[in-house]
């Protein structure tokens, strides 16, 4: 199956124009019926808002297009640190207090006075009674003295090095050093990491697993972050039945598919800073978008699918025009996921991607995902990828194209990549083995964008 309509493959040649028949590059041997040119051959759709190809946005204007929809939430709220696993901070984070808050054993061993350090071995000192963590001794240490001290422990006034258990023999009630110690050895100084009061985290920052302990080392307590960005995803179509519902024989009922789009939607814009309300499916009448939109109104943003052509049955566009929103039709040099719609109902901004559902897949990863990034206060992902090679050598379209690719290991330090023989627009099965998507531009340069990268595996 080719990646989409007839409306959207490679321009015939001249050639092929005479004969009416045109090659599709990535079906070799397979021949595609000529588009129908104005009025001859099947009809056209009465309203098509697809520009001529040189209009198509490029990936990167789109993402620009895109991004420029909605700005990040102002709102804040406060949570417990164990709650605040990422989210958004609102608010610089000052240490609460030394880090660490005191000077602190680095070693299981004995923490010694200055009159030991530099000293010849062997070096006979008395030993002290041991200092575990979590109980402090605020007995200095005498001259000659050697406290036992454990990993993690404070160690006591007038210290001035630890010596690790390694480097001392025990006799009796004597620690014999073995080696010579120099000043601060194995102490993790009191504030060496941060004195109170220094920023720490700075507003806008993801607390992540690595910035959540810092918090939390830093003495947090409640934390001050952006309140979750409030996504809807909307499915449209007559013919889509809700994921996972079968008819009452256990059929399929006919004419009908299952929705595929709406369960990708929630996984891939999942996440602690985000609120997904599902607003399910809007069948092709302007009432049903207008009764599902209704109950958007307080969201931040609705994603869609389907309905971004623009053709008669497709009801999104007019439905919100109807109610008094703008609607704009992109068509992008991409494949698949050519048509876009960006809306604006009141305050409400709307992206609606591609119905088909790799599309809608592509879609949801290239332009959904930085955008609910972008609202939730969070850097939107960048299409980076790492440069890659095809496994078997494929001919560039005109159009940047996204393809299911599995890794099958490196050639020349590159990822090598296989791409299905079969794949389309509406096919999901070559997903199955995929580790993510190969990009190939139009000038043949390929790029890998591992699934982990896109948040889509
Ligand atoms: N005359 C033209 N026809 C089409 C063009 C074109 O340029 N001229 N573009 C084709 C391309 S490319 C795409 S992509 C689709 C995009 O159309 P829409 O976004 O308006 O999507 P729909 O028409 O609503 O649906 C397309 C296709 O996808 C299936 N679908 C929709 N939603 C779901 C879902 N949630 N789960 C599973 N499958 C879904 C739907 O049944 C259709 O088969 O338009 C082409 N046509
Ligand atoms: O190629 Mo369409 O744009 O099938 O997604």
């Amino acid at each position: 199956m080719p990646w989409c309509g007839p409306r959207c493959g490679t321009a015939p040649s001249p050639a092929a124009r005479s004969t009416g028949r045109w090659r599709d590059p990535r079906r070799s041997g397979r021949w595609r019926a000529m588009p129908a040119e104005g009025g001859a051959g099947r009809p056209l759709a009465p309203r098509r808002l697809a520009p001529a190809p040189a209009a198509r946005l490029s990936v990167a204007a789109a993402r620009e297009r895109v991004l420029a929809l909605a700005a990040p939430v102002p709102g804040h709220e406060t949570l417990p640190l164990m709650a605040a696993a990422g989210r958004v901070l609102a608010e610089d984070l000052p240490a609460a207090r030394d880090m660490p808050p005191f000077d602190t054993a680095a070693m299981d061993g004995f923490a010694i006075g200055p009159e030991a350090l530099d000293r010849e071995p062997p070096l006979p000192l008395r030993r002290r009674a041991a200092i575990p963590p979590g109980h402090p001794d605020a007995r200095p240490l005498a001259a000659g003295e050697a406290a036992r001290v454990l990993t993690g422990a404070a160690v006591p006034p007038g210290t001035a090095a630890v010596i690790f258990e390694e480097g001392c023999r025990l006799e009796g009630e004597q620690v014999v050093l073995l080696r010579r110690v120099s000043a601060g050895q194995h102490i993790r100084p009191r504030g060496e990491d941060a004195a109170a009061g220094t920023v720490v985290l700075r507003a806008g920052r993801r607390l992540g697993a690595a910035r959540l302990g810092l918090a939390a080392a830093a003495g947090a307590g409640p934390v001050v972050v952006r309140r979750q960005a409030r996504i809807g995803i909307l499915s449209t179509g007559s013919e889509l039945l809700p994921p996972g519902a079968i008819g009452p024989d256990g059929r399929i009922p006919a004419g009908t598919i299952p929705d595929a789009n709406r369960p990708m939607l929630r996984a891939i814009l999942a996440d602690p800073c985000v609120a997904l309300r599902d607003l399910g499916i809007a069948r092709d009448d302007d009432a049903a978008v207008a009764a599902c939109l209704a109950a958007a109104r307080d969201l931040d943003l609705v994603v869609s699918t389907g309905s971004a052509a623009g053709s008669e049955a497709d009801r999104l566009g007019p439905a919100i025009r109807a109610l008094g929103g703008d609607v704009a039709h992109l068509a992008l040099a991409q494949r698949p996921g050519k048509p876009l719609l960006l809306a604006r109902l009141g305050a409400l901004p709307l992206l609606g991607l591609a119905g088909n559902p790799v599309a809608a897949l592509v879609g949801a990863l290239l332009y959904a995902r930085p955008l609910v990034e972008r609202i939730a206060g969070l850097a939107p992902s960048a299409l980076l990828g790492q440069p890659a090679r095809l496994a078997q050598p494929r001919e560039a379209g005109e159009r940047t194209e996204f393809l299911p690719a599995r890794l099958a290991g490196e050639a020349a330090g590159l990822p090598l990549l296989e791409v299905p023989r079969r794949f389309g627009s509406a096919r999901l099965t070559p997903f199955a083995e995929a580790d993510g998507l190969a990009e190939i531009r139009p000038d043949g340069a390929v790029r890998f964008h591992a699934f982990e990268m896109l948040a889509g595996g």
